[in-house]
């Protein structure tokens, strides 16, 4: 379609092909000036007259005006994304008739070239998340976007922990296309728990099975961030921004996720998306959850607290290494918008089909030739002991914890940071939060692998293990001092239908010391650590991990090229 249009007193020529809307200013003697093009799958809505939406909603009553709304990108000045806002711009046409075909000539184009954009959203919001503002941040910046796309909201303010997950697994979702989470890490994972449980349950299969071939999630999931950490907000949109992150949602982007299962003695115990932890990252969250008086600040206190405890742990790793012609976790480059790496991921996790919105998780086709000989044994003592399926990018540390992991290449960085100097360890941790490479000390090693079995104690032989490494000279002297001490945890698991009730008994301290069994003045440290899973402490040490390649999709579409940093060379 094309015809004049007029922006106040200016003239401009309107052109919709199929994929952009366009308008050129025309200047004296009918020259051709300047031509802003917005692509139709960033157009957020259209609306007859001239209209308003933020801060509130306004409207001019006009016959021959629309207003078009579209996605605009602003550089967030302090933190490294960009930050997608609401751009709007207002026409006249010459007629009523003109201005009719071009509101309807509008939306079919983003109706026809947008199929994934979602009419009706399923909202879950956390009053409590964060800092308390979930339901402000919803109803004063969310929602008025979703009005104006036209979108239908069904919203749930909860009112307990894991009422979103039952809802999923129990509730008719139909005529849902996805479902928001507003909150942090914990709501996310309590929705993404509920989706995958939800779609498995459908399709019949059982998740306790480690092996079983899980079903790709046909709901998508969006994250309105309103929490303390917001991980995953920020690893799949590059900012956390909860105007941006609904416009993601409007416009439908579709950013697949791997996500990785965690088992017990052939039991489901949790899934994963962003770290699994043991050792240093489960001790500090197991330290922070006795401060959540202090809010997010009590992630540094507890970072500080067990830097200075000094610990290291014992365990058996086996990891089944992913194929290294593919990638590699050391090969510096970044999983951006658009990733090569996952889109080849695309077409060898589901060979069958290149209809993204069908897939059905080929989990066979990742492992087919993976014996018990492809898997390699590790044993020592370990600092920490990390798994993660995507960079783990955060405000914290801007390239994450594997900053060259990929968010959909169905594998996962697994990272051994050997027992070490403290101040060594110290390095280890600052690098983080620069550009420096964390992989490049003596004492940290990264595989990319597709999955992993982890073990507090050798008390397994095995002789199917192709590869068998000494621990370092540091951890066998560190391990002969220190004698095996079970933690006195008391696990009561009870299951009720989808429900996993957990009671867990601590021991005490010793008594005259710091309190925070520092292993200076406290005899006695304890000599297992907690596993880290997305902010939750599972209740075993012992686990078996599986990657599901591009198990759910989320409104997002990675972190756009251009202001990403990059990773350097540059050393501490
Ligand atoms: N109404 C509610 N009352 C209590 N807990 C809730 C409620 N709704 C959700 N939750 C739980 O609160 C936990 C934390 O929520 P969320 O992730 O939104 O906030 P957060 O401040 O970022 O928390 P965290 O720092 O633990 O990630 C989630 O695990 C979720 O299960
Ligand atoms: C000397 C400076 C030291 C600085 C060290 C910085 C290291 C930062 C690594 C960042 C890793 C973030 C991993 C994300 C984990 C989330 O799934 C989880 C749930 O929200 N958060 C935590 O467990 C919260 C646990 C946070 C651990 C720091
Ligand atoms: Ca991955």
């Amino acid at each position: 379609m094309e015809s004049s249009l007029w922006l106040g007193n200016s003239r401009y020529r309107g052109v919709l092909t199929g994929w952009t809307f366009n308008w050129t200013r025309i200047g004296n003697k009918n020259r051709h000036d300047k031509t802003i093009s917005v692509p139709v799958a960033d157009v957020v809505g259209v609306e007859e007259g001239r209209v308003s939406v933020l801060p509130h909603k306004s409207a001019e009553d006009s016959d021959k005006d629309f207003t078009v709304f579209y996605v605009k990108r602003v550089s967030s000045g302090s933190s490294r994304g960009l930050l997608w806002r609401l751009g709007q711009t207002q026409f006249s046409c010459p007629s009523r008739v003109l201005r009719d075909q071009w509101t309807k000539h509008l939306r079919a184009a983003f109706k026809t070239h947008c199929p994934l954009r979602p009419s009706r959203l399923l909202v879950f919001i956390n009053p409590l998340g964060g800092k308390k503002k979930g339901r402000h941040i919803y109803d004063s910046l969310a929602a008025p976007l979703f009005e104006l796309a036209g979108i239908s909201c069904h919203v749930i303010v909860t009112e307990r922990a894991n009422q979103a997950r039952d809802h999923l697994l129990k509730k008719d979702l139909t005529g849902f296309n996805g479902v928001v989470c507003v909150g942090g890490d914990g709501m996310f994972s309590e929705v993404l728990h509920g989706v995958i449980g939800r779609t498995q349950q459908e399709a019949g299969l059982c998740e306790n099975e480690p092996s079983a071939v899980l079903q790709a999630c046909p709901l998508h999931i969006g994250i309105i961030p309103a929490g303390s950490t917001d991980c995953v907000c920020f690893a799949t949109i590059g900012v956390i921004d909860p105007v941006t992150s609904a416009l993601h949602i409007i416009i439908g982007d579709s950013q697949p996720l791997d996500v990785c299962s965690v088992h017990h003695s052939s039991t489901l115990v949790r899934y994963s998306v962003s770290l699994l932890g043991y050792g240093f990252f489960g001790d500090v969250l197991a330290q922070s959850e006795r401060k959540r008086w202090m809010g997010p600040l009590r992630y540094d206190y507890a970072g500080m607290v067990v830097y200075l405890s000094n610990r290291s742990y014992p365990g058996v790793v086996h990891f089944l290494p992913a194929d290294p012609m593919l990638s590699s976790p050391r090969d510096k480059t970044r999983c951006l918008s658009g990733c090569d790496v996952c889109s080849r991921s695309t077409e060898r996790l589901f060979p069958q089909s290149s209809d993204s919105s069908s897939l059905c998780s080929s989990y066979l086709s990742q492992n087919s030739g993976d014996s018990e000989g492809d898997w390699v044994r590790v044993e020592g003592r370990f600092r920490c002991v990390s798994l993660t399926c995507m960079s783990c990018s955060c405000p914290k540390s801007p390239l994450g914890l594997s900053p060259s992991a990929h968010l959909a290449d169905g594998t996962g960085d697994l990272i051994l940071v050997w027992d070490s100097h403290p101040l060594g360890f110290l390095k280890y941790l600052y690098r983080h939060t620069s550009s420096q490479d964390q992989f490049d000390l003596p004492f940290v090693e990264v595989h990319r692998v597709k999955a992993i079995r982890f073990s507090a104690s050798s008390g397994e032989e095995e002789d199917v293990y192709k590869e068998v490494r000494e621990p370092s000279p540091a951890a066998a002297a560190a391990e002969e001092e220190e004698e095996e001490e079970k933690r006195g945890y008391e696990e009561d698991i009870s299951r009720n239908g989808s429900q996993q009730h957990l009671t867990r008994k601590r021991p005490q301290p010793p008594k005259a010391t710091c309190g925070v069994l520092c292993g200076v003045c406290c005899s006695k440290a304890p000599t297992t650590s907690v596993w880290n899973c997305d902010g939750e402490i599972l209740p075993f040490t012992d686990i078996l991990c599986r990657i599901h390649g591009q198990l759910v999709r989320l409104y997002a579409r990675g972190i756009e090229a251009g202001t990403a940093v990059q990773p350097g060379n540059d050393q501490m």
